[in-house]
This record gives C-alpha cells, structure tokens and sequence, in this order.
C-alpha cells in the first residue's frame, strides 16, 4: 500500500484524446481516465485543435482519475506532464485565453514558407544549432503563421503581451493559474528555435522565424520545480515536477538510460529514438536529433526517426477499406495470408517521413494479383510497419557508428504491440531481438517518473532502469535470404513512390 503523500499523477494530452495515470509510491498504476476531443480540419492539410478543448478534457481527465481511485489531491506528491510535441498555442497573457486555436504538429500550412527558408540555404545553420530539418511540422513557422494572420497579434507579441508554447506550457500556465510560463528541454527541442548544444533560444534563429523573444517560455530541466497548481482547480495545491514531449517521456519510461539504447512507439504514428548520450549527433541521413532528457542540467540526446503512419495503416483498413472489424483481426489475418504474394503497401497517406521526408509522395499497393484478398492487405499493413522501422534503424547506424556495436535491443510500446505478428514480423526484418515491457504505458510512467524523481520518492535512473520487466522478447527467425529478398523489394516500392 502506497503511503499517504506518495502518489504522483500524470498527465498524458496527446493528439486525439487527453488521459490521466495515478501511480503509487512504487510506480504501479493505480487508476486511469481518458477523453477523445475534436480534430479540426479547417482547409486541405491544416490540423488545429481548440485549446479549451485540450484544457477542458485534461482538467476532466485529472479530476475522473483521481475520483476512481478515491485519492485526494492533497494526496499527491506531484504532477507530471507529458504531451503531444510541437503543437502550438499562443495566447493572450492577461486573459489567458488563446488568441487562435492550436496548431497541430501535422499540419501543414507553413510548408511554402520552410520550402522558401531551405531554398533560401537556411537548413545546415538550422539543422546544426536545432538538430531538426526546416518543416511546417515544428512549432517556429506556426507561431509566426499565427502572429502575421491574427490581427494585431505581432504588435502585442512584440510588447510582451502574448505568451507561446508547447502543449505543456499552455497546460502549466492553466495548472497554475496563470503564474508560471515555462517548458522543458524535450519540448523546447522541437520549435526549431532551441540552440540544443547551449539549451538557451537562438537569437538568430528567432530573427530567422520572426518569433519575437518575449513570448517564450522559461526552458527548465525535464524534472525541476514548475509551479503549483491553482488550489481551487482541485482542492489543493499540488506542484509540478516534470514534464516532457510524449516521445521523450517514452524513451524513459522505457528506462533507455544507456547510449545505444533504443525505443520504438507503435500509435497512429511510429516514433523511434536512439539514446546517444551526453553526445549531438547531426544526422546526414534525415534523422532528427533531439533533447532525450535533461536532468540537473545535464542534457542527454537522442536520435530520431518519425514515421507518419503505423497504426493509422490498420485504421484505414478498418474504417476506409472496411474490410477488418477490429484493428486485432489483422494478426490471425496475416498469419493466414498466401507466402507466394508479395504485396507491399507503401502508407504515404501523408506523405512520408523519416528518413524521406517527402511530403508530395501519396501512399500506394504494389503486387496485387487476382489472387490478392483481405489477409495479403492486413499482412501488408502490418509489414510496413516493420519495412518503415529498418529504414530508419540503417540511417541510425549509418549516422552513429556506436549503435553497431553490441546487439541492438528494440524496446516497443504503443497501440500496435499488441500485435504478437508485428513484432515477430519486426525481430525478423530487423534481425535483431524485440522486447515488449510489462508496463505499456511507458509515456504516463516516464512523465510519472520524472516527476517522482523530483519529488524524491521513485529511486535514481539505475533504480529505475532495474525495476524495468519484460514481457516477451521477440527474437529474430526468418532466413537471411528471405530478409534480404522482402527488404530489397519495398526499398523497390518506396523509390516507385516518391514523388521526384
Ligand atoms: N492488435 C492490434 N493489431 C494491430 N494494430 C493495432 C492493434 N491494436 C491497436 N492497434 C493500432 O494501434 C493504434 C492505437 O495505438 P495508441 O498507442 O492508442 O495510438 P495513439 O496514442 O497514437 O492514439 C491504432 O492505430 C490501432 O489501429
Ligand atoms: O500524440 P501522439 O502520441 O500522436 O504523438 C505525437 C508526437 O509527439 C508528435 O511529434
């Protein structure tokens, strides 16, 4: 039983649904709750969410978990925030209302404006102080979008009255009241305006974006203190303690510590990080690097592949195509699918990402035949998955020679390992061993545990990283030659489906 105090709550607000986790003393689960909200689609390739929305459904979510459980808030030690990353609200500092409505991560409006900032020979000085590409789907180009097109905006912006940031940010200013305007360095990470060698905004990266200064968050260590939470939000003053971008508190919660390791995440998208240490490594194969944690201000990086569509793929056969009822139809599906038929489906729905990051290339089947039914499909969609993981575990190694040596371990969670074919299916492309934890909810865990850290009750990074169980190792069984063969023909399908 968890002592009183003891408990730490976090605070998961991803892209389609906000949840919260109550985690005891020892880092079990105690209880959860979760609400989807609305995806705003106001012209072709544009993603906004309401920011009330976000607030209204995490503030819900909070106060549902904590009344299953039948825990007070005065019982917790702290709060942890995790969230989806590079999603972008500005808002009005007195009011504390936004001024437009998010941003989203995928939207694109701003491509025309970083096509114009990487014609224009920006990307090296960017990719070398940010680690990251010039693209619409950082958080830079957005906060400008909304200072040039919200009426007066950039005037207030520049007299310090509006404040921007991260999904974590605009949830602390809420959480606190309107106190405290403040982020941390994973989410920092991913505006495209964070020096990530110095930790500290860019001037010269703000003047490239046209973001002004006094709108943007304190940036702080991923566990620090970062206020308290308004009493009369939930009957008492609770602080937070950490915070971190949703893929970053995976690679935590996933308790990869050491470099080389390595977290995968199967959702609507795929997102997978390579730990490489106290060491930025710029990718010269389209990989992003980025801030993995900072801990008593010391900074440990990660390299980046993000893929657009994973489970999204199964989604569509659910509910475009129809042909499956259930996303778990496609494992005993694929196992059934005939060996002779080679069908790839390449998922370009939304373009494709790491490491092509070609956002003209629309998705395509390739090798149908008359004999091509629903279970050639589902295996397709589910081996893309794998296909698309390899690509960019060989530009991780190709970018970081580290990552060769010792056996490379694939720790995976999300939505779609679920899917025993999957990962068996992964083990075998990737010829290397997969492992599924016990804990599949590693983002709220590492949110948690970042929080608990600070708060002094979870144990160090080892003490952590030891209580990390395995569920089940998938271990590698297909033939070299086979490998080889399957591999070989989606690189063939990818290269027929870019778009130049
Ligand atoms: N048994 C399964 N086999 C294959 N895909 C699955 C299975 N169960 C869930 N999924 C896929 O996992 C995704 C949901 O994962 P989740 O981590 O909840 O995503 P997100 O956080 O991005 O909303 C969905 O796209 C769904 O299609
Ligand atoms: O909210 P998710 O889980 O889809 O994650 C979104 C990522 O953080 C985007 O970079």
């Amino acid at each position: 039983m968890a002592a009183a105090q003891g408990y730490i709550l976090a605070i998961d607000q991803g892209t389609t649904s906000s949840r919260a986790i109550l985690f005891d003393a020892r880092g079990a689960s105690v209880a959860s709750a979760q609400q989807e909200f609305p995806q705003i689609f106001p012209a072709s390739g544009w993603v906004e969410h309401d920011p009330e929305a976000i607030w209204r459904s995490t503030l819900a979510t909070i106060k549902a978990c904590l009344a299953k459980a039948g825990v007070e808030a005065a019982a917790l030690a702290g709060i942890g925030i995790t969230n989806q990353r590079e999603t972008t609200v500005v808002w009005d500092r007195a009011s504390g209302k936004a001024i437009y409505n998010a941003i989203v991560w995928q939207d694109r409006r701003t491509a025309d404006l970083c096509a114009a900032l990487t014609r224009d020979g920006h990307t090296v000085e960017v990719q070398a102080r940010t680690g990251l590409l010039i693209d619409s789907y950082f958080s830079a180009t957005k906060i400008a979008w909304i200072l040039d097109h919200v009426p007066g905006a950039r005037a207030e912006a520049e007299a310090g009255k509006l404040a921007f940031g991260t999904v974590d940010s605009f949830l602390l200013w809420r959480l606190t009241g309107g106190k405290v305007h403040a982020t941390d360095a994973t989410n920092a990470s991913r505006t495209n305006l964070l020096d990530i060698h110095t930790g500290d905004w860019s001037d010269d990266l703000l003047t490239l974006f046209k973001v002004p200064r006094a709108g943007l968050p304190e940036v702080k260590d991923s566990a620090a203190a970062f206020g308290i939470t308004d009493p009369s939000l939930l009957g008492a003053a609770v602080p937070v303690l950490g915070i971190a971008g949703d893929q970053q508190a995976a690679l935590v919660g996933q308790a990869c510590f050491t470099p080389g390791m390595m977290k995968s995440t199967y959702g609507t998208g795929c997102f997978a990080l390579l730990n490489t240490g106290g060491q930025a490594v710029i990718s010269r194969n389209r990989l992003l690097t980025t801030i993995g944690y900072q801990l008593d201000g010391k900074r440990t990086y990660a390299l980046e592949g993000s893929i657009f569509i994973a489970g999204a793929a199964v989604q569509w056969l659910r509910d475009g195509l129809q042909i499956i009822t259930s996303a778990s139809d496609t494992g005993p599906l694929a196992e059934a699918a005939a060996d002779e038929e080679d069908v790839y489906l390449v998922p370009a729905f939304t373009g494709l990402g790491a490491p092509y990051w070609d956002s003209a290339a629309r998705g395509a089947l390739y090798g149908l035949t008359r004999k091509t039914g629903r279970a050639e499909l589902a295996r397709a969609a589910l081996e893309a998955v794998a296909y698309q993981t390899r690509d960019l575990l060989e530009a991780m190694q190709a970018d970081w020679p580290s990552a060769q040596s010792g056996e490379t371990v694939l720790r995976v969670d999300g939505g779609m390992v679920a899917s025993d074919w999957t990962l068996q299916f992964l083990a075998d492309l990737l010829a290397a061993p997969v492992d599924r934890p016990v804990i599949l909810e590693t983002t709220a865990l590492g949110a948690a545990y970042l929080a608990g850290r600070q708060a002094g009750i979870y144990p160090d990074l080892d003490g952590f990283a030891s209580a990390w169980a395995r569920d089940r190792r998938f271990t590698p069984a297909m033939p070299e030659a086979v490998r080889a063969r399957k591999y070989a023909g989606w690189k063939d399908c990818v290269r027929r489906t870019l778009s130049a």
